[in-house]
């Protein structure tokens, strides 16, 4: 079975052109193995391309633990440039993901990934006293802002919150924000399902963004800074607090392929 592995921002995924649906989707083991660092080729998720009637492709996407995952914001643009790579479309795509249609273009190594609405967004203080905002943008994210990133405890705090009985059953995915520049965010995220810091979350950053409008007054778009690399974030915010036309900019890249023998 041929594998390539894409990274966007610093969070890899393995593609596999599956539209002959050879792939055994419930072996959760298998993808655990194969995107373990030690055992496997090593990956954050692993995302498959399948064929759809009504759209270019259908995405699906498993967290690194081996569970079919929620909406995957930087796999989506991944899974774009595999697709653009395979000849599956040349500049614009229409495809299918967990949350629904997504389009999306691609413009040298740049995806601009278009998110689906969050139309009953608000913020909610879920604890008034660590003054944490929760909302989903195709996954669930707790957003937390602070005033110095660079030596926080991602993985410590990050997975306290990622258990936190008011987020479960599902458990959340967990954003540390700090502003930089006026108008731009440094985020670095604890990922569900990878259970460890990620050098990047594309659902996080758009989640991040969204809060920072409305509790710190950025605009759209909105720079962001992750450990890998650098994102833009740009959206429509509507009266009624619902956002629109939210898109996710940055590069995704082919880093290598090969044959995977069971
Ligand atoms: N890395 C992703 C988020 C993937 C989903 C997440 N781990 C979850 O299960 O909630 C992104 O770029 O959005």
């Amino acid at each position: 079975m041929l594998f390539s592995k894409y990274q966007g921002t610093g969070n890899d995924f393995i593609l596999i052109d599956d539209r002959n649906n050879t792939f055994p989707t419930h072996n959760q083991s298998l993808v655990a193995q194969l995107c373990h660092r030690r055992f496997g080729i090593g990956a954050d998720g692993l995302i498959l391309l399948q064929s759809h009637n009504d759209y270019d492709f259908r995405m699906v996407y498993f967290n690194a633990d081996g569970a079919e995952g929620s909406m995957c914001g930087n796999g989506g643009r991944c899974i774009v440039m595999f697709a653009h790579d395979l000849g599956v479309f040349k500049t614009h795509t229409r495809f299918l993901a967990v949350d629904g249609e997504h389009l999306a273009e691609v413009n040298g190594e740049e995806v601009r990934l278009k998110m689906s609405d969050v139309a009953d967004w608000s913020v909610l203080p879920v604890n008034a006293q660590t003054g944490y905002s929760f909302l989903n943008t195709g996954s669930p994210h707790v957003v937390k802002f602070l005033d110095e990133l660079t030596s926080h405890d991602v993985i410590g705090e990050g997975r306290q919150l990622r258990h936190d009985s008011a987020f479960s059953p599902g458990g959340t995915n967990v954003n540390f924000t700090e502003l930089v520049n006026g108008n731009g965010l440094f985020v670095r995220t604890y990922e569900r399902g990878v259970e460890d810091e990620t050098y990047s979350c594309g659902t996080g950053v758009t989640a991040a963004a969204l809060v920072a409008h409305r509790q710190r007054n950025l605009a759209s778009p909105i720079s962001i800074r992750t450990l890998g690399g650098n994102l833009k974030v740009a959206f429509t915010a509507q009266e009624d607090g619902s956002f629109t036309d939210i898109y996710l900019i940055g590069p995704a890249q082919r880093v290598f392929g090969g044959n995977i023998t069971l």
